[in-house]
């Protein structure tokens, strides 16, 4: 669905991006405890796309992800959910946006223990007061290959199937742009290249906006574009990535460092 075009920071035109944050400085603490986790991060992603947040360990990426996603605040800064933007929302107005535009995966897949899978999958639209558009679950669950665990409690799945019910219940809203945390993190080879094969497919197949943070090279090779974060500043971009695109930035990174 297209979105409006609105004039934003800079003139830039905020109809093609899901995402879209200038200047994002993130501190945590004060005085001489502050931790500087972003520095004046200007960053947009393309609706539509799949694409990576990726970066060693503390170099800021879930903490943009964060900030992007309205679960934490910015420092400073400016953040757009299309043509909302999010940073001078108020409290209640955020978590009103968050359910209702927004699908979060995560590593450990956070479904509830005592639902179904089908419960799972259908409480995000139930909670916002709306109805299942049922052929887009039956398509969604259809593509994921869960269609057998939906009478199934999380106990009974393996972590693949887990997951998989996970990402049905970010994508059943159809929200605007799904952040997901290290989605493979707790998965087998198998079945996390079931869960990008699927996230890429979503993009391509369903228009779905991806982001994606990962520090891991060949789960970062399957999103359109990379976008490569050091010391909480842009690093680098790549687009079409390949593992030893990734890696060789990485590498060339290290070195910099040194
Ligand atoms: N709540 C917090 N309080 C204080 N410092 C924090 C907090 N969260 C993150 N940081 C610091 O901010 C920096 C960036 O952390 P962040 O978790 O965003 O990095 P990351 O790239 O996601 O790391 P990892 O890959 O290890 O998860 C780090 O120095 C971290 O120690």
């Amino acid at each position: 669905m297209p979105m409006p075009v609105t004039a934003g920071a800079d003139g830039e035109d905020l109809g093609r991006h899901a995402v879209m944050a200038t200047g994002i400085t993130k501190v945590y603490g004060d005085g001489d405890a502050a931790v500087r986790a972003l520095h004046d991060v200007d960053i947009a992603f393309e609706s539509g796309r799949f694409s990576a947040i990726m970066g060693p360990s503390g170099s800021g990426k879930s903490t943009l992800m964060h900030c992007l996603a309205g679960l934490d605040a910015v420092s400073s800064g400016r953040v757009w959910l299309g043509d909302t933007e999010l940073t001078g929302l108020d409290d209640h107005d955020l978590t009103v946006m968050r359910r209702e535009r927004i699908g979060f995966i995560f590593q450990s897949f956070n479904l509830l223990p005592a639902l179904t899978g089908r419960q799972n999958i259908e409480l995000p639209v139930e909670l916002a007061g709306r109805k299942v558009h049922r052929e887009w679950f039956d398509e969604l669950v259809a593509s994921l290959g869960i269609e057998d665990r939906l009478a199934h409690r999380p106990a009974e799945m393996s972590g693949g199937q887990q997951q998989r019910v996970a990402i049905a219940r970010a994508l059943v809203t159809r929200p605007d742009v799904v952040f997901a945390d290290e989605p493979t993190g707790n998965l087998d080879s198998r079945a996390g290249s079931q869960v990008l094969d699927f996230l890429r497919r979503s993009a391509r197949e369903f228009g779905q906006t991806i982001v994606m943070v990962t520090h891991d090279p060949l789960a970062a090779a399957y999103a359109e574009r990379v976008v490569m974060l050091a010391d909480g500043e842009r690093a680098g971009d790549i687009e079409g990535p390949t593992p030893e695109r990734i890696m060789s930035m990485l590498d060339e990174m290290q070195g910099a460092e040194l």
